[in-house]
């Protein structure tokens, strides 16, 4: 595929029909598939559109496995918020995947750094992701990697800038503070080993960093810009986040043009 393959969908429930197509895809022909799951708002539609079509014998995911993006460091087991928990009610709860095939960094282990070597050693034996699934932060991070990441890190911990601490405040009672600092993230680097990347926004708020993804100098400052570089990647968007973009009308065209056989 090479080139980054933008698709701008009519409405922001159609970006889990396009997502929901390609995990399909990969399951149809690979029942055993890794499945990189991330947590976040914008990828719900996809794992509801997942649910329904496991429910009505669609497609199964019983065969496969996934790893989560990132996970806060401390928070307690039975946090809500926990990314671990939060996949469970999300993606695990409406699908056929067992539970105990879903792995994340451990972000209250006492060895943090130990931790995310272990995580990216148990990525490698289970043979690497094939499809990622991707949101993107309003400051154009990816997983947990803040502007100034590494664009070759691999796993590791990071301080949370105060931009995403106010957009996740919404899931902790609107308390910035009740917002952990901290977090364990796959790396830049990590995430573009996967071998296929699925990146799903929604919204005004998105825009400029949808913008930059696409359409921006790949640059640590916007760490989302990588995609540019990764063979097999798709960006889904509804058209408010589409709204900065400078080429949406030849993007709209090429996937109207898009020959049957490529696929997604
Ligand atoms: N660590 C997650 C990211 O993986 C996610 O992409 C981002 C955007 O979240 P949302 O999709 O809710 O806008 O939020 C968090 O910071």
């Amino acid at each position: 595929m090479d080139d980054v393959e933008v698709i701008i969908t009519p409405t922001p429930e159609q970006t889990g029909t396009v997502g929901a197509d390609a995990v399909e895809a990969l399951f149809a022909a690979k029942p055993d598939a890794v499945l990189g799951i991330a947590t976040g708002s914008s990828p719900v539609g996809i794992y509801d559109e997942l649910g329904r079509r496991v429910t009505a014998g669609r497609v199964s995911l019983a065969g496969g496995s996934a790893f989560m993006l990132d996970e806060y460091v401390g928070l307690p087991a039975e946090h809500p918020e926990r990314y671990r928990n939060v996949v469970e009610r999300d993606f695990v709860a409406k699908v056929d995947l067992p539970t105990d095939r879903v792995h994340g960094p451990d972000g209250q282990a006492g060895d943090l750094a130990a931790a995310c070597a272990s995580y990216e050693a148990a990525m490698a034996a289970a043979g690497g992701v094939d499809l990622q699934i991707l949101g993107v932060g309003s400051d154009g991070h990816i997983a947990f990697n803040e502007p100034g990441s590494s664009l070759a890190s691999r796993t590791r911990i990071k301080t949370l800038t105060s931009q995403t601490r106010r957009d996740n405040a919404r899931f902790f009672g609107d308390d910035v503070d009740a917002v952990p600092r901290h977090c364990l993230t796959q790396g830049i680097g990590t995430i573009m080993a996967a071998r296929q990347l699925v990146l799903v926004a929604t919204g005004r708020h998105k825009a400029e960093a949808v913008h930059q993804l696409v359409e921006g100098p790949i640059s640590a400052m916007w760490p989302a810009t990588i995609l540019q570089m990764h063979p097999h990647a798709t960006v889904v968007v509804d058209e408010a986040a589409a709204s900065r973009l400078a080429l949406a009308s030849y993007y709209k065209e090429t996937y109207a043009a898009k020959p049957e056989w490529q696929g997604l």
